[in-house]
């Protein structure tokens, strides 16, 4: 939806209004939420805006189909997402899972509730004040399950910007965790890499 929007006909008909008015609300609270971030590690409000955390936006809409053997299948594979922040909205069916304190836990349907995920290039730049949440989605007897996800990822025209941890959150004490990368290359690792569970930033690691 950003930096090139779709025109409206490219989308399909029956969604293509309530789309485009999702996500102009959707990225107004995308933004909202970054400079809430950046307030929070005591960085100017704007800075995560300014360094282009909401430049380039997508929306996916999934739809996994009910499973009459969901023992044997899994709906998304376990993943951290690739950009600096996800907002999803699943609708009450249930599936989302999240690793935390070394487990799996449910991420109950709330309704009217959106889900906030960080993901690698927020840790990235923030030197993992934030980390990337690990997650994924089970497959259900019950269905069909839908989820939106608005992804909040770097702007892929500026190929060779530079990404890399912000100055002010590193010092001799709490050196930089991460060497810097490109948004080309790192967006080309993590493609060539696929969902296969491990993090995107580990060949980055210093
Ligand atoms: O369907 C969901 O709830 C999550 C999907 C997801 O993790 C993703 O698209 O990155
Ligand atoms: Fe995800």
């Amino acid at each position: 939806m950003a930096p090139n929007p779709p025109q409206p006909d490219e989308l399909p008909p029956p969604c293509r209004d309530i789309l485009l008015e999702y996500s102009s609300q959707v990225t107004k609270l995308g933004c909202c939420m970054l400079e809430i971030m950046s307030e929070s590690l005591g960085l100017d409000a704007n800075k995560l805006l300014d360094m282009g955390c909401a430049e380039s936006i997508s929306i996916a809409c999934h739809y996994y189909p009910s499973c009459p053997q969901p023992e044997l299948t899994i709906g998304t594979t376990e993943h951290t997402d690739g950009g600096f922040i996800t907002i999803l909205q699943q609708d009450l069916i249930g599936g989302l899972k999240v690793f935390y304190e070394n487990q799996w836990i449910d991420v109950p349907p709330i309704p009217e509730a959106l889900i906030v995920n960080v993901g690698d290039l927020l840790q990235l730049i923030t030197n993992d004040k934030f980390i990337s949440s690990r997650h994924k989605v089970v497959a259900n007897k019950v269905g069909p399950r839908v989820s939106i996800g608005s992804f909040f990822r770097a702007n892929l025209m500026e190929t060779s910007k530079v990404l890399e941890p912000i100055k002010e959150l590193i010092s001799t004490d709490n050196p930089s965790k991460y060497r810097s990368t490109t948004t080309k290359e790192h967006r080309d690792y993590f493609l060539r890499k696929g969902l296969d569970g491990t993090s995107a930033l580990l060949h980055l690691k210093i």
